[in-house]
């Protein structure tokens, strides 16, 4: 077929608003990551602006009837362009819908796939409701965190934003629009949490939602021992099933001789850094728990004495307490807080050479002396997140990836490159040190599983998927048998689609 796909669209075969203006290609092909794309990738034809699901409907049948790819763009808030829709169409999953995007029900919010979470916690909140199980930062959409799991120091407890959705409506790599759950469609339902975009296209998502808390108490405190640091942890994520628990865990690493350097220190007062040194550390590395407690203002009390409680059982520094206390809505939009402050140093528009690691417990300790003793040196380049989490409050049946063990760690190198003329902060070296940790864990045989993950060829991606992989690829055969969706993410060789077709090459 020798038509363009922004011809087709244009010609009324796609939906809704159809651009071809150099802008807004531009911006459909940048991420959040900022590394350059490879010397093959074309930019996307057109950009379709979808005012409601059968405007994506119609982009995607267009699209498969053209043989040309075609990505739903959440936020852009991949690293590595997943997002991208080299030379085929991306639909802007963040228009369109005006209004009634958002609908609170009983027990549930009804939500467009292209919503950012802050929109719908906005929403909920009217109603004294909000969803359980969140990202740390919220201004990503509803369909490209439940394309990867979506977690934070609530999954401990609620599972990852993945296990917290009741329905979904989907329209399929074959044009067709389905609804799914448990009940109906459920091969569809499964295969498209954590799917990675490449079965259909989330138009609407049915998340579960809770009484929302007024305010949380914020604590953070500090340890030498890396193994005591983690079994704190661990013992308070095996509290999930109780009254007594926290209720969100996480943690992270300070390499760095000052805490207040990184974007998640905001924590410490600027005014009155906290040096390591002043701790009486001689290591150059600590270790900070950081847990949060719900309440409302009427069990200010109670939550008292149960935080009191909970920290009694812990091994952490003496003296080494941070606390602070804030209404609920501001904790969970921390990171937007400390986005706006990057943003005005101009340090949040800088290559992110991110890596997101699941560590198995077994072996978190040899990642310890292997990368944080080890490969990182004492140069950090942004925050690094440590947290774990149960793996039964994930769902094998989705198509989401984790370490087969009952306890893994999330790892989150956060890093910044900066242009500084310091090469150790410079992109080339980190994206050079990941390939190190990665070799690493491989030469020590540590079985780590990448989220958001990046690979480059089909025998990778089977060996990130494992024993999930058969299914995965049946399910793509299935919902997208022309490989056309979501090919930023390079799992499966395009089928004849566009791509490879030599007037697309050279537009
Ligand atoms: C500052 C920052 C903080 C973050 N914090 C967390 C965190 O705490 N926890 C966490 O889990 N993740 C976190 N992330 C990662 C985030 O979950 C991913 O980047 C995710 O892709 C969501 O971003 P997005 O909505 O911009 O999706 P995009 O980057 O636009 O898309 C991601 C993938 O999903 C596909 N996709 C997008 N929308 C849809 C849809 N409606 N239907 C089907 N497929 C779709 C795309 O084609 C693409 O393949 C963070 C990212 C950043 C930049």
């Amino acid at each position: 077929l020798n038509v363009k796909p922004a011809e087709l669209l244009v010609l009324g075969f796609g939906g809704g608003r159809v651009s071809t203006e150099w802008h807004d290609l531009d911006a459909a092909s940048r991420d959040f990551g900022m590394l350059p794309p490879s010397k093959a990738e074309t930019p996307p034809l057109a950009v379709v602006h979808p005012s409601t699901a059968e405007d994506v409907a119609q982009a995607v049948r267009t699209a498969q009837s053209g043989r040309f790819p075609v990505s739903a763009r959440g936020h852009g808030h991949s690293i590595n362009g997943q997002s991208r829709a080299p030379g085929g169409v991306v639909v802007e999953m963040t228009s369109g819908v005006g209004g009634g995007r958002v609908a609170v029900e009983e027990g549930y919010v009804d939500a467009w796939g292209g919503e950012l979470w802050i929109d719908v916690l906005k929403r909920t909140l009217k109603y004294g409701m909000a969803p359980r199980s969140w990202t740390d930062y919220l201004y990503l959409t509803v369909g490209g965190t439940l394309s990867n799991a979506g977690i934070s120091g609530q999954a401990f407890h609620h599972g990852p934003q993945i296990s917290n959705v009741f329905e979904l409506d989907v329209v399929t790599g074959n044009g067709e629009m389905s609804t799914c759950s448990e009940a109906q469609n459920p091969d569809l339902f499964h295969a498209v949490l954590g799917g990675l975009g490449q079965f259909g296209i989330i138009t609407r998502a049915r998340i579960a939602i809770e009484q929302a808390p007024q305010r949380v108490r914020w604590i953070r405190v500090l340890y030498y021992d890396f193994s005591t640091f983690t079994a704190d942890q661990e013992h308070l994520i095996s509290l999930h099933g109780g009254n007594q628990k926290f209720d969100y865990v996480e943690g992270f690493v300070i390499v760095d001789e000052v805490l207040t350097n990184t974007w998640r220190s905001s924590f410490f007062s600027p005014r009155n850094p906290v040096k390591i040194s002043s701790l009486g550390s001689s290591d150059s590395v600590l270790y900070c728990l950081e847990v949060i407690k719900n309440y409302h203002e009427s069990n200010a009390d109670s939550m008292d004495q149960e935080v009191e409680a909970l920290m009694k059982d812990l091994r952490f520094i003496p003296n080494s307490v941070f606390s602070t206390d804030l209404l609920y809505v501001d904790f969970l939009d921390r990171v937007h807080s400390a986005e706006l402050r990057l943003r005005s140093k101009g340090l949040w528009e800088v290559p992110h050479p991110w890596l997101n690691l699941f560590v198995p417990r077994s072996r978190i300790a040899d990642f310890d002396r292997g990368v944080f003793k080890g490969i990182l040196g004492n140069n950090t380049s942004g925050p690094i997140l440590i947290y774990p989490m149960n793996k039964d409050k994930w769902d094998d049946r989705t198509s989401a990836v984790t370490p087969d063990e009952d306890v893994f760690y999330l790892v989150a190198l956060l890093r910044s490159a900066l242009d500084s003329g310091d090469v150790t902060q410079g992109m080339d070296y980190l994206i050079d040190q990941n390939r190190r940790i990665l070799r690493f864990c491989a030469d020590e045989g540590i079985e780590v599983k990448q989220y958001l993950p990046h690979y480059r060829s089909e025998a990778e991606w089977a060996g990130h998927f494992g024993a999930k992989w058969e299914r995965f690829r049946r399910n793509k055969m299935r919902f997208d048998p022309k490989h056309i969706l979501a090919t930023g993410q390079r799992i499966f060789e395009p089928s004849g689609v566009g791509v490879h077709h030599p007037h697309m090459a050279s537009w």
